[in-house]
C-alpha cells in the first residue's frame, strides 16, 4: 500500500504575510498557500497518480478549504516516527500521506485493523488486530486516542461528516463505562505480591478490552506481556507460550517488529 502523496514539511507562508492581518486573513492565507502547494505537488505526478488522488473522497467541500487540501484532510493517515527524507531541508519529523487503498478504509471506534507506515518499505502495512470474519468490513480508527468516550469521538469525527454507528456508539452508555475503566489501567495499583491475583486481574483487563473492541491499544499488548510474566512465575510454561504467541502477533500488528528477545 504505497502512498500517492506524502508532502514534506513546508513554510506555510513562503511569500510572507502582510504586516497587519486579522486571524480570518491568516486562515485564508494558510488555506490558499496550502492549496497552491498541493497544486504544485500534483503537477509533478504522473496523470495516473493525479487521477488516483482526485478520485479520493472529499468531505470538506463547502467548508472553505480547497479541493486538493480537502482530499488530503479527508484521507490523510499519520506516519509516526522521526523520519528525515534523504536530502530534504529541515528537521526530521512525522508525516501524513494518502494512498489508493488504505485511504479508502472507513472508520470504526472498534477497529479490527491497524495501519503501520513502514519507512523502509515506504508503504503501509495493514494488519488485523483480531480475527476478522469473512464478509466483515475492515475498518481502522480515525480517532487518535483509542479510549475517547462517545462525545469526544463525536467531536473528533465531526469534520468527516458522518455519525459512527458502531456498537460502541449505539450503546454508548455501556461503552463509555467500559472505556472509563480501561483508561485507568495504567494507574498505580496497591501492592499485591500474589501472582494469581495479577493473572486474574490481567485476564479481566484483557477481556474488557476485547469486549470494547480496543485490541489496537498498546495497553492490550503490555497486558499480554504482564500476563506471560505471571504465568512464567507460576511455572505454567504452556500458558506462557500461548500468551507469547499472541504477544508476538500484537508486536507485528502495532510496531511491525517481533517482541524483544527475552534477557533471561
Ligand atoms: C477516508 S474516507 C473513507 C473512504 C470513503 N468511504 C471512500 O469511499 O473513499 C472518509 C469518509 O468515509 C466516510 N466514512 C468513513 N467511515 C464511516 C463510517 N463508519 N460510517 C459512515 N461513513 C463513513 C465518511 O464520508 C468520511 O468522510
Amino acid at each position: 500500500m504505497a502512498p500517492i502523496l506524502m508532502p514534506p514539511g513546508h513554510d506555510e507562508f513562503p511569500d510572507g504575510l502582510p504586516p497587519t492581518v486579522t486571524k480570518r486573513e491568516v486562515i485564508g492565507a494558510q488555506v490558499r498557500a496550502g492549496e497552491k502547494r498541493y497544486e504544485e505537488l500534483l503537477a509533478r505526478m504522473t496523470p495516473a497518480r493525479r487521477e488516483a488522488y482526485l478520485a479520493l473522497f472529499n468531505c470538506h467541500e463547502g467548508d472553505g478549504c480547497g479541493p486538493l487540501t480537502g482530499r488530503f484532510r479527508t484521507n490523510g493517515i499519520g506516519a509516526p516516527g522521526d523520519y528525515k527524507f534523504m536530502d530534504w531541508p529541515g528537521e526530521a519529523g512525522k508525516f501524513s500521506f494518502v494512498a489508493d487503498d488504505i485511504s479508502r478504509a472507513n472508520h470504526s471506534c472498534r477497529p479490527n485493523a491497524h495501519p503501520h507506515f513502514d519507512y523502509e518499505l515506504f508503504a503501509t502495512v495493514l494488519r488485523a488486530v483480531r480475527p476478522i470474519q469473512a464478509g466483515e468490513e475492515i475498518c481502522i480508527s480515525y480517532v487518535r486516542r483509542g479510549v475517547d468516550n462517545y462525545e469526544e469521538r463525536k467531536k473528533s469525527l465531526a469534520p468527516y461528516g458522518f455519525e459512527c454507528s458502531c456498537p460502541s456508539c449505539v450503546d454508548h452508555v455501556a461503552s463509555d463505562a467500559r472505556r472509563a475503566i480501561i483508561a485507568t489501567f495504567n494507574n498505580p495499583e496497591p501492592v499485591n505480591r500474589n501472582p494469581y491475583y495479577h493473572i486474574k486481574r490481567n485476564l479481566w483487563k484483557v477481556s474488557l478490552i476485547q469486549e470494547e473492541g480496543l485490541e489496537e491499544l498498546t495497553d492490550y499488548l503490555s497486558l499480554h506481556h504482564h500476563l506471560r510474566m505471571g504465568y512464567r512465575m507460576m511455572g505454567d510454561n504452556v500458558k506462557a507460550a500461548e500468551v507469547r504467541k499472541r504477544e508476538d502477533q500484537l508486536n507485528w500488528v502495532k510496531f511491525n517488529k517481533p517482541a524483544l528477545k527475552e534477557l533471561f
